[in-house]
């Protein structure tokens, strides 16, 4: 499958990377996903593991379901799950979960993880300790850019045993924030749960006298869900991104513009990704277990500094601010992620048997493929904000720059 379906007239022309010494265009192909003819490993003495590392997202159970189901049509028996993340591979007491077909047959009517999930947890080597110590031929990881560069190191760990296992993920991120791919699954999800967020901040913003309806959306450091929100949603005046540094206070800040919506237009709709405008907050410099920064909470910064701003200028405003941040990830997959989770959850026990390790199960260019892991690690994916996408989001909430 090759990478880019945008034939360049000229290595100079927009887009176009350089990537060999003489700076034409070098094309870039990927592996199509799913079954080979030959297969590496014996089904019968497999033991395959599963295990889901993050944050929760829509599909988990999916791909997990759709694992098995694979497994199974292998001919693989021993199949478990490693409860609760990483750490189900380390703290006592979390015992693996022998899966099958008939236990996971109706687990993709529920959201969040069949087997739990956690951030954080052991070193690389103790994950490999626990990996040769249980036997596992093949371990299937579902999870995000964190997750991919354990992976990552787990493969690297396995190789220098010389331990013939396949490490396979599986890209699960509300976020959207991996490269290379068209998508996570979860995304998609996600984005319909938000946008139920922005029909009801719109709904109470155009029904009060001078209402402003907020609404703060997750991802951690892209706005792909507030950007897709506000254009499928349709209801949005001012989308706040991360990529994009925006103003609140002056004659171009987003608080003058609000007082220009409500004097032309009575109402308005504020979407602001929950990473944006961090410059303008404190920063406390704290990180979770698995090191990620803890964010301010630019939601209710801006909510508070919008009720100043018009008790400032003698305007009544009526704020409704609404923040469903888990209710976007906790649901179960729509029908397009729960399609996506089917096929790429198949493609990596496929990917498995071929006998590949430190892949990536993805869709890319609308095609099914295997990515080597070290590729989609290098830094998370963030809206371009000179890209077309976010070009047609500003068309759409003709918002100015606020700067
Ligand atoms: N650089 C790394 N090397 C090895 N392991 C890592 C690395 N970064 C994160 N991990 C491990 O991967 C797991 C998941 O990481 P993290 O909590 O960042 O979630 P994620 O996979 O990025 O998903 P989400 O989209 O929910 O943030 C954690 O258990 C963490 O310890
Ligand atoms: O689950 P936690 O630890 O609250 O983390 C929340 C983060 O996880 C995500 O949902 C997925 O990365 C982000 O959008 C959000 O910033
Ligand atoms: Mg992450």
């Amino acid at each position: 499958v090759t990478m880019s379906v945008i034939k360049y007239s000229s290595p100079t022309s927009a887009g176009a990377e350089c990537i060999d010494p003489d700076c034409s265009w070098v094309e870039q192909w990927v592996h199509r996903a799913g079954p080979r003819k030959d297969i590496y490993y014996e089904p019968n003495e497999v033991k395959a593991a599963i295990v889901t590392c993050g944050g929760l997202c829509p599909g988990l159970n999916d791909v997990i379901r759709q694992v098995v189901f694979t497994l199974e049509t292998y001919g693989v028996k021993n199949i478990v799950g490693i409860p609760f993340g990483f750490r189900g591979f380390f703290e006592k007491g979390l015992k693996e979960m022998p899966l099958s077909r008939n236990l996971v047959e109706n687990i993709n009517l529920a959201g969040g993880s069949f087997l739990g999930v956690s951030r954080g947890g052991p070193k690389t080597s103790e994950i490999v300790d626990s990996i040769q110590a249980r036997r596992i031929d093949m371990l299937f990881v579902l999870g995000g850019n964190g997750t991919h560069a354990g992976a990552n190191a787990i493969h690297d760990e396995c190789r220098k045993r010389k331990l013939k296992v396949s490490v396979v993920a599986v890209p699960k991120t509300i976020d959207n924030d991996i490269p290379l791919m068209d998508k996570t699954f979860g995304f998609d999800t996600a984005v319909e749960e938000a946008q139920r967020a922005i029909n009801s901040a719109y709904i109470e913003a155009r029904s009060a006298y001078h209402g402003i309806g907020l609404v703060k959306l997750m991802g951690r450091s892209s706005g792909f869900i507030a950007m897709h929100a506000s254009l499928s949603s349709g209801q949005v005046d001012v989308c706040l991104i991360p990529e994009v540094s925006f103003a609140l206070d002056g004659e171009y800040g987003v608080l003058q513009h609000l007082e220009q919506l409500i004097k032309n237009k009575g109402f308005c709709v504020v979407c602001v990704a929950e990473a944006a405008g961090q410059e303008l907050l404190q920063n406390s410099g704290a990180t979770d277990a698995s090191g990620n920064a803890i964010l301010s909470d630019i939601g209710v910064h801006m909510q508070q500094k919008i009720k100043t701003h018009f008790k400032g200028i003698g305007v009544h405003a009526d704020i409704k601010y609404i923040d469903p941040t888990y209710m976007v990830r906790a649901c179960r997959a729509n029908a397009s992620d729960a399609i996506l989770c089917t096929v790429l959850g198949q493609n990596a026990v496929h990917g498995a048997f071929a006998g590949f390790s430190g892949i990536t199960s993805c869709i890319c260019n609308t095609h099914y493929v295997y990515l080597p892991v070290t590729q989609v690690i290098t830094a998370p994916k963030r809206v371009n904000h000179k890209g077309r996408m976010w070009h047609r989001c500003l068309t759409s909430t003709g918002q100015p720059d606020f700067r």
